[in-house]
């Protein structure tokens, strides 16, 4: 089953705020240690504490010890992390977040990345932060995450160089050479100082999929990473969401059709499409019924002109999400298409009943609907007066025109 995850990251995102929601979203704490013993060449300690942080519950992940080096180059980190035992996906990942930081550190100082010195960010609880998250991401196996448009903060932070401005240069590197979104996230235009470090901002861009809002997800867990510091009038936490992938659906944002105003029987619904130019097209009557019978609620077809100047058909089928893939089976199974696409669809249905027609030598099923409470429409089976047709030797169109006069006392 597909797993993704989400980031929130209206409050920033630090490496430790991310290894709390890791541990607040579920991962076991062992994965994150393990991995850290793994790289750390004195003892490192991951206390996780529960803590509040605006009214929320939040994990802050403290990371405790001694570290007798005060800063490392980006070749001192590598070697670490070469020579560590770790799981490849883990060892790749701290890589490349490392690799990004010692390149946005160069472009900030003007010098390369063999030559930049980490001071903050290569002490080793930087480094428990990194490999921990990167630990944590690979315990979780999302086959995607996305991550929310960044809040990065606004003022001032002092950090080994002195004052630096918010958005901090490295941060705006890393975020501008992903082609991250980000924000100041101010509250009331007052300066909030720090939200996004360089260490969060290179765990985000390294492991994003995709930057925007909460995908349609059904959610299983989520954890709130708290940062360590309070901060007035918002929560200092990172928020992970994990769960399964849903359908589209319609929300205020996407904007329903009428507003999302609710009618009798509206609902979500799924077009699911394939453009083919390789069946045989007396198979297609048969595709359209095996279709219907999967619990579509319409399938058809439309004449395109396809890629290369090719006579083909778009195959679209109306359905349920709950029944989204046993029509992908029919698709698959009883046409060449090799994949489909779908889009979430708004179906507002009128209500409709069945009443029956008594005509000479039989009866007709006619279709009424009703809207607001009247009759709207009142249609005649066609397969219904075709078989009375036959049955009677009568021509179909004489059958179809008494049945049509009939339905017109039910309007
Ligand atoms: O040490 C250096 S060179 C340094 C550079 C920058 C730049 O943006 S350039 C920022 N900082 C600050 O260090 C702390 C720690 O960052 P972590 O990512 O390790 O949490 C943070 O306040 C940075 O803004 C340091
Ligand atoms: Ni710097």
């Amino acid at each position: 089953m597909s797993r993704i995850g989400w980031l929130d990251c209206a409050s920033g995102a630090s490496g430790d705020m991310l290894l709390g929601a890791l541990v607040a979203a579920g991962v076991p704490l062992d994965v994150l240690t393990h991995a850290v013993d793994a790289v750390a060449p004195e003892k490192i300690r991951l206390r996780p504490e529960k803590v509040v942080r605006n009214g929320l519950a939040a994990t802050l992940v403290h990371v405790e010890g001694t570290d007798s080096k005060h800063h490392r180059t980006w070749a001192d980190v590598r070697t670490l992390l070469d020579a560590a035992d770790l799981p490849e996906p883990v060892r790749r990942s701290a890589h490349a977040t490392f690799e990004r930081l010692a390149r946005a550190e160069a472009r900030v100082h003007d010098t390369t990345p063999e030559a930049i010195h980490f001071h903050e960010v290569g002490a080793l609880d930087a480094i428990a932060d990194v490999v921990g998250v990167c630990a944590g991401l690979a315990h979780l196996g999302l086959d995607r995450l996305v991550v929310s448009p960044v809040a990065v903060g606004s003022g001032f932070v002092r950090a080994a160089h002195g004052r630096l401005p918010v958005p901090v240069p490295a941060v705006v590197e890393l975020l501008a050479a992903a082609g991250a979104p980000s924000y100041a996230g101010e509250i009331d235009g007052t300066p909030v100082g720090e939200l996004c470090t360089p260490t969060g901002a290179a765990l985000l861009v390294t492991h994003a999929s995709t930057y925007g809002p909460q995908p349609p997800m059904r959610v299983a867990a989520q954890g709130f990473g708290a940062g360590t510091r309070e901060t007035p009038g918002r929560a200092n936490a990172v928020r992970l969401l994990v769960g399964e992938p849903a359908p589209e659906v319609w929300t205020a944002e996407t904007g329903a059709p009428g507003g999302g105003a609710t009618f009798p029987g509206e609902s979500t619904q799924l077009v699911v499409e394939s453009n083919v130019d390789d069946l045989d097209p007396r198979v297609w009557p048969a595709v359209l019924a095996r279709l219907l019978d999967a619990g579509a609620a319409d399938a058809w077809l439309t004449p395109i002109l396809m890629k290369k100047g090719r006579p083909a058909h778009t195959l679209a089928v109306l359905v349920d999400p709950d029944r989204y893939d046993e029509v992908c089976e029919v698709v698959f199974t009883q046409t060449p298409a090799i994949g489909v696409r779908s889009h979430a669809v708004r179906k507002r249905p009128l209500e409709r009943e069945f009443r029956t027609l008594e005509l000479p030598g039989g009866t007709v099923r006619l279709k009424v609907a009703t809207y607001a409470g009247k009759v709207v429409n009142a249609q005649p089976e066609y397969d219904d007066v075709l078989a009375l047709a036959e049955r009677t030797g009568r021509p179909v169109k004489a059958v179809l025109a008494q049945a049509a006069a009939a339905a017109q006392q039910h309007l």
